[in-house]
């Protein structure tokens, strides 16, 4: 069943269109993944999505739901990560978490997401108090308290430390398995990879793919650069015959195959036959910072103001 359906979207401010004819929709249980640069227009769609902008064409259906229309109604069905600059600094963990229960008809309680998300021995500290990482996670807490069958997450991790972002992808898996549909708003590469079942890649307002990350990273047609230091010398013209095998150069000790395909196992395997033994040897893969290059001819720039 889908839990969202978004069709022919369209938003624009000042006459121009940020959101452009943006159709997708988002299956029960999913963890989906928006993409895409500043100013791409992901966040324009999701609060349209949210019921906070009223779209100037296309429709948008949530739990079936009209998202501007059945707002109140939505707002018990679904939960939204908040931006910082809402919360006073001196309310409390717990009173956040309690004020924000006391808004829905049946909220989970907001003990057990203490302690789901770390924050139970910061219970009684003040939230201008938290560091980053116990900032982020009382929002994530406060956007789960009503029990939400659809979560909307934007910049899960910004700030955070590489064990802290880990932690986290493992909660939000924790949160999918539960049975909560994930709406993902991300800049973050690797973040989408590992959480993501599918992912739309936003560009200029537009959806430019839709897939699987793996898909999208698989439909790259870009040579693959395979690596390794050789242990005995050998002649290039080995490998340069080789199915898939697109070039090889030399750069001090290191050889750089460059290929397509199952190159990699041609390469390694001729080089087995001529007992060359090598040290260091690496593929390196591509990632969907090449997907996203490739599908709009410039590299993704929207890392660093994340
Ligand atoms: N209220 C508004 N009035 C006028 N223009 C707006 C408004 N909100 C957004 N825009 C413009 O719409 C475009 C899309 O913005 P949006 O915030 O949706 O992009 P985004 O992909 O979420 O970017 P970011 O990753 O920076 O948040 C941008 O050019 C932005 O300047």
């Amino acid at each position: 069943m889908a839990v969202i359906e978004v069709d022919a979207l369209v938003k624009r401010y000042g006459g121009l269109p940020v959101v452009n004819e943006v159709s997708f929709s988002v299956a029960e249980g999913e963890i989906f993944g928006i993409l895409g640069p500043n100013g791409a227009g992901k966040t324009t769609t999701v609060e349209c999505i949210e019921g906070l902008r009223r779209p100037d064409g296309g429709s948008v259906r949530v739990l079936g739901l009209d998202p501007v229309k059945d707002r109140r109604e939505l707002s018990h069905q679904v939960g939204v990560q908040l931006q910082q600059s809402l919360l006073p600094e001196n309310i409390k963990v717990e009173e956040a978490l309690q004020l924000f229960a006391s808004f829905y008809r049946s909220p989970r309680d907001w003990r057990g997401l203490l302690e789901d998300w770390g924050l139970a021995d910061r219970r009684k500290a003040r939230f201008g108090a938290l560091s980053g990482g116990q900032k982020q996670r009382l929002f994530i807490a406060l956007a789960l308290v009503g029990d939400p069958k659809v979560a909307f997450l934007d910049e899960l991790t910004t700030g955070l430390d590489p064990a802290a972002r880990r932690a986290t992808w493992e909660l939000i898996k924790r949160v999918r398995a539960a049975g909560v549909t994930v709406v993902l708003v991300s800049h973050f590469m690797d973040e989408v990879e590992e959480l993501c079942d599918r992912v739309a890649v936003f560009d200029r307002g537009r959806i430019v793919a839709l897939d699987t990350p793996a898909n999208l990273i698989s439909a790259v047609d870009a040579d693959q650069h395979l690596r390794f230091k050789p242990l005995a010398p050998f002649d290039d013209a080995l490998l340069t015959g080789l199915p898939g095998v697109v070039s090889v150069t030399r750069q001090g000790e290191q050889v750089i195959v460059a290929g397509r395909g199952e190159f990699a196992v041609a390469v390694t395997s001729a080089l087995a036959r001529e007992r060359v033994p090598v040290a260091g040897l690496r593929v390196d893969q591509h990632t969907l910072d090449d997907a996203f290059a490739a599908l709009t001819g410039r590299p993704f720039d929207g890392g660093e103001d994340a």
